[in-house]
């Protein structure tokens, strides 16, 4: 199949730039079958050059909680959430097309019906995501970062916490593993800045946990994880 003939060239143009991989041509069928039906219209810059705030209702359908995975990686952490929370929208993003290919074979195979996708960077969804939308947010195992002079790429820097907590509404929860100690140590420090309290940081999971791919490779290298906890004041 050419690029002329996909249905979807717009994703595998995008995200083969941006990730340098091939995605087969098995993922390509999710991607073009199911992308389109889970991944809002007005998320991208050049769908929604003003930034006019989404429409969350719209997509889900009626006016239930909306809670968003920042970087979801293989996508198990939010199927399990959309399963054990029916109840609940769940709208993540995540910019590894092979992720977001796992994604949506999970989808699938849970048969969960209660989740939108934004193939791409936190940045723009958080832009269009209306003020006080979300309930809660997830950042579980962000990308590390470990050295030093690239720690401001960090999510946690206010370049991406004041948009969240723009999107939060008050009492909102945040949750953040991570397997790095360093990178425990700039959330604390950053994330009160942003407007939210500390509300738990222990090496317990919340009861309502599964445990991700990157937690289980940190897990056999032997690094151990730290479930944080804020509340948006
Ligand atoms: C270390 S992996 C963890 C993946 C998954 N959450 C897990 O626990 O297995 C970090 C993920 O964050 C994603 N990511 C990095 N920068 C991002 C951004 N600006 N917006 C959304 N996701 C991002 C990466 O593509 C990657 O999949």
């Amino acid at each position: 199949m050419t690029d002329d003939t996909d249905p979807a060239p717009e994703w595998r143009n995008f995200y083969g730039r941006r990730s340098g991989k091939t995605i087969r041509k098995s993922q390509r069928t999710y991607l073009s079958e199911d992308l389109t039906t889970l991944c809002p219209a007005g998320v991208s810059r050049a769908d929604n050059p003003e930034r006019a705030p989404l429409d969350l209702t719209a997509i889900f359908g009626d006016d239930r909680p909306v809670w968003l995975e920042i970087g979801f990686g293989g996508g198990e952490h939010m199927v399990h959430m959309a399963a054990t929370y029916p109840e609940v929208g769940l709208i993540g993003c995540e910019p590894f097309i092979n992720g977001v290919a796992m994604l949506l074979g999970k989808i699938r195979l849970a048969g969960v019906t209660n989740l939108a996708v934004y193939p791409g960077d936190a940045r723009d969804l958080l832009d269009v995501l209306p003020a006080g939308s979300l309930t809660r947010a997830f950042l579980n195992y962000p990308d590390p970062w470990p050295k030093r002079r690239h720690h401001r790429r960090r999510f946690v820097t206010q370049d991406h916490l004041v948009p969240l907590a723009r999107a939060m509404a008050p009492g909102a929860e945040f949750r953040v593993a991570t397997d790095i100690p360093d990178y425990v140590r700039q959330t604390l420090a950053e994330v009160p800045k942003a407007g939210f309290d500390l509300v738990g940081n222990g090496v317990t999971a919340w009861d309502d946990w599964i445990s991700t791919r990157y937690e289980q490779k940190a897990l056999r290298e032997g690094r151990a994880p730290h479930y944080v906890t804020f509340r948006r004041r």
